[in-house]
């Protein structure tokens, strides 16, 4: 393995602390653990005895963990990564799932594209794949298992700790350098208003503004967010909260390589801080994480013959079961023979979440709408211990050659694989216990693996995405069979934090069908769904969504919401788009349902939205939507600007 690929505990990054901010960047990043997290670390490092990490000074280590609050990140050009998870140290990671295997890269002309492994099905647009229990697998209480883990982690601690001495000396020696550094520069923290946007008619306040160091740019970010966050005491007379809020995404822009689009999208998502930590988080790797295969091994077997193999690893949290996080590895781990014989696969932990929601049971029939290349399809599959039914659907022919490849190499023998546009379903077939919609998205939630995601994507991707994704789960909905003595539950994901392809999605479901209606994940970690959102508001019970973000829980940004199907949908009635009549009033979903109807996917409400948003961007460039003809292009003019 090589320099700098340590891999960090996952668990919420720590705050920023503008107080602290130099103007020097660090060379490499740093590592964020939660409180809980480093207590236990530090105290599994105190229980091996192996352990040869010293133990720092009470004054230094706050220092230590002053200094990691920094959280000082390389701008857009990411860390190289080589080789953990392949041999030939090819950056293989790209797309949103972790549920990458390696038999995913070898297919398709042209070579191994991952980029095109992702794209849906029938377009060429880059679309993302995301990356899964029961409610009772969510925390280990077995008493037996948790011990033979600790003993597990106290056999492994000797790796890590020769990884955390390590560290501990970087960091210090990082901590000294700013230290030295910023006792000769100016006291941000000491200045009460930060001259940022300056005087409009100062040429060289203008020219900075325009052309910024890249070390001040990232300076001026944090004390913009300084002063959005204290705008009465802060702001510099006669400035708007607009015009510093205009400057930060210019600068989110120039230091970390966003479209404009983009960087909006994101940033408002968050409050001025928290948007720092998730572009910072972007720019970090996941730790790399691999899910046991239950139906051939156990966690703890599968450590230790890992261990033996000269692997540095423990289990990936509580909350899971099967998840095991990897820090080192002295051999390519997309070869070992445990590996080959299917012992595990190398998957995100986000993408343990939508699984673990559907919560499949054992002799169930489920449908995986959208399964390559097959990283929950397997998770479901073992959950339900290889009986009852899977039908594994994707419309992508070429990804389905890697599902059926995991499935054998996983020993998967309850699936059926199809290749049907899920827009068809429940027209192939219906009447499912559970269906899983891990849908095709935009990748904003896996960044960190894919940084074209920054500049690739643009508005009419986010009309387009939604609009298949609002489709895709109509389909779902209505494959459901709401009268199943197990079940009658659907799983929505995505591996993606925008509103439009999530909240949104989910909500336009809510209004169409009437018969589901939002229940708890079971998930006991992530945040709420948004119930309101910059002016729109969705239904309450949205709460019970989940989302995931990086730099909360050092995980892919996910999305995650799950229904349950309360009465069954018209089909006759939905293509007559006839109304839905009382047999939902009892229970209701939360929406005002009185004018709604069971209806097909309104092709044509959504082509007027759309219509809508594409004036709108016109308008906002500058141009009269009447002049541009339906190809895009202004009547008699090469330009599409109006004068
Ligand atoms: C997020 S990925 C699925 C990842 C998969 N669930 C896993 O865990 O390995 C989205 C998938 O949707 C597929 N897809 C896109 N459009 C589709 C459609 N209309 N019908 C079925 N599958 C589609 C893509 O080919 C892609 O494999």
């Amino acid at each position: 393995m090589g320099k700098g690929r340590s891999k960090y505990k996952q668990g919420p990054p720590a705050p920023l602390d503008e107080s602290l901010v130099t103007r020097k960047r660090k060379p490499e990043n740093i590592p964020v653990e939660s409180p809980v997290q480093s207590k236990r670390r530090r105290g599994g490092a105190a229980k091996g005895k192996t352990t040869n990490r010293k133990e720092k000074p009470t004054a230094n280590r706050k220092e230590d963990s002053k200094r990691k609050r920094l959280s000082v990140a390389p701008p857009p050009a990411q860390e190289a990564r080589k080789g953990l998870f392949d041999d030939d140290s090819d950056d293989r990671v790209t797309d949103d799932e972790s549920d990458v295997e390696p038999g995913d890269l070898e297919v398709e002309d042209g070579g191994p594209s991952l980029k095109d492994d992702f794209l849906a099905g029938e377009s060429d647009s880059d679309v993302y794949d995301s990356g899964e229990e029961q409610a009772g697998h969510i925390f280990s209480e077995d008493e037996d298992e948790s011990d033979a883990e600790e003993k597990l982690t106290a056999a492994n601690i000797e790796g890590l700790s020769r990884k955390l001495d390590a560290q501990l000396a970087h960091e210090a020696a990082e901590a000294q350098a700013e230290l030295e550094e910023s006792a000769m520069q100016t006291n941000i923290a000491g200045e009460p208003k930060p001259h940022i946007l300056g005087d409009p008619d100062d040429k060289d306040d203008q020219a900075a503004l325009a052309a910024p160091d890249v070390t001040l740019l990232r300076t001026r970010i944090t004390d913009t967010i300084r002063v959005l966050e204290d705008f009465p005491n802060l702001a510099e007379e006669g400035r708007s909260r607009a015009d510093y809020t205009e400057q930060i995404l210019k600068d989110i822009c120039a230091y970390y390589g966003y479209s404009e689009f983009l960087a909006e999208k994101l940033f408002h998502l968050f409050s001025p801080h928290e948007a720092f930590s998730f572009f910072e988080a972007n720019e970090k790797e996941r730790p790399h994480v691999i899910r046991t295969n239950t139906l051939k091994t156990g966690r703890r077997e599968l450590a230790q013959a890992l261990i033996n193999r000269g692997v540095t690893l423990e289990p990936v949290g509580k909350w899971s079961k099967v998840g095991l996080q990897i820090f080192e590895s002295q051999v390519p781990l997309g070869a070992t023979p445990e590996y080959l014989a299917g012992h595990y696969i190398l998957q995100a932990a986000s993408s343990f979440l939508p699984v673990m929601a559907l919560a499949p049971q054992e002799n169930e029939r489920i449908l995986d709408m959208a399964a390559a290349p097959g990283g929950k399809t397997t998770y479901i599959s073992a959950l339900m211990k290889n009986t009852g039914c899977v039908f594994a659907n994707d419309s992508n022919r070429a990804r389905t050659k890697g599902l059926i490849g995991n499935i054998h190499r996983l020993g998967v023998k309850n699936t059926i694989v199809c290749n049907y546009d899920a827009k068809e379903f429940p027209k192939v077939i219906g009447g499912f216990d559970r269906v899983l919609l891990d849908a095709p998205c935009s990748g904003t939630g896996v960044i960190s693996k894919d940084p074209s995601v920054k500049t690739n994507k643009n508005a009419k991707d986010f009309m387009l995405l939604p609009h298949l994704q609002k489709q895709l789960l109509l389909c779902a909905i209505d494959s459901v069979d709401y009268a199943s003595p197990t079940g009658g539950y659907l799983v929505y994901s995505t591996c993606s934090v925008t509103v439009e392809e999530n909240e949104s999605v989910v909500e336009y479901a809510l209004r169409k069908r009437p018969n589901v209606k939002l229940v708890e994940t079971g998930l006991t970690f992530g945040r709420e769904g948004f119930t309101s959102y910059r002016g729109k508001t969705f239904n309450e019970k949205m709460k019970w969504a989940r989302r995931f973000y990086p730099h909360m829980y050092n995980v892919d940004g996910f999305f995650v919401a799950k229904f349950k199907k309360i009465g069954p949908t018209k089909v006759a009635a939905a293509a007559n788009g006839i109304k839905a009549d009382g047999i939902l009033e009892a229970e209701g979903n939360g929406v005002d349902n009185d004018d709604v109807p069971f209806g097909g996917f309104d092709d044509e409400a959504d082509k007027e939205l759309m219509e809508r948003a594409a004036k709108r961007r016109l308008k906002k460039k500058g141009i009269n939507p009447k002049a541009v003809v339906a190809g895009g292009k202004a009547e008699g003019a090469t330009s599409k600007r109006i004068r």
